[in-house]
């Protein structure tokens, strides 16, 4: 028996990864990938066109970026619908709108009229009836000390020469962000609790959490019935 039979997880799942920069989101989702021999939908930072112009800037290409970010993951969410799931995707779509296109609003760093054009954007593309959401959104969460020095150890010049208080704010944000996000079911995990270098069986824990999640979410049930 193979480790997604073992805990009861669908070949047709769709498994988000979300949480902020540097908290291991993409390595997470090579893990279990891996371990459940699913395809990976990741976030392209070194092809960005906008992202390190918008580091350097904010104010002149905070709009670009985030107009970039949802086309690029609206096509990925395309892909994951063509293939009919077996996915993990790094960072999930609402966390363009439901932090960084707001926090750079609430910010000034992007203007009134360019938010409101990149909402109705999103509202009309995500937020109907036709959009899958994925069936669990896995939340990472650590202390703040812990995602700073990752953002310093993995190396971007870019997020290196960026000030903490930017980290800061978002942290703060993610916070908050989670406790009111309903799009989808959620399994929190701290990184304290797992390591997927030094423990070889780190991975076994987070699947049975996942199983163990996925088969009380309704409406992974009610999918399993149809089927
Ligand atoms: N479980 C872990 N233990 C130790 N270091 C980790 C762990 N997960 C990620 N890292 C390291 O932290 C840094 C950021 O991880 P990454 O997966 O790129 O984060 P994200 O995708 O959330 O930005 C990388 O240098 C990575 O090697
Ligand atoms: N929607 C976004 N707006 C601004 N910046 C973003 C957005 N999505 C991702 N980013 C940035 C943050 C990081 O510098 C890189 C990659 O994110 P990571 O959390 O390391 O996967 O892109």
């Amino acid at each position: 028996m193979n480790l997604r039979e073992k805990y009861h997880i669908r070949n047709d799942s769709v498994i988000t990864i979300a949480g902020t920069v540097g908290v291991g989101k993409s390595t997470l989702t090579k893990a279990l990938a891996t371990s459940l021999n699913f395809k990976t939908s990741f976030e392209k930072v070194d092809t960005n066109p906008y992202l390190e112009k918008f580091y350097d800037d904010f104010e002149r290409w905070s709009f670009h970026l985030q107009v970039y970010f949802l086309a690029e993951r609206f096509k990925e969410q395309k892909r994951i619908f063509e293939y009919g799931g077996g996915f993990i995707q790094d960072r999930s779509i609402y966390e363009d709108t439901g932090i960084f296109a707001k926090m750079h609003y609430d910010k000034g760093t992007m203007s009134p009229t360019d938010y409101e054009t990149y909402k109705n954007l999103f509202d009309a593309m995500v937020m109907t009836p036709y959009f899958p959401h994925p069936d669990l959104l896995i939340y990472l969460d650590g202390s703040f000390d812990e995602v700073v020095s990752r953002i310093q150890m993995r190396g971007r010049q870019m997020e290196k020469d960026t000030p903490v208080s930017y980290w800061e704010e978002m942290y703060k944000r993610y916070n908050n962000w989670i406790d009111n996000f309903n799009a989808c079911p959620i399994l929190r995990i701290n990184i304290s609790d797992y390591d997927l270098i030094k423990q070889e069986n780190s991975i076994e824990q987070i699947l049975e959490k996942v199983g163990h999640s996925l088969q009380h979410s309704s409406r992974y049930t009610r999918k399993q019935l149809t089927r």
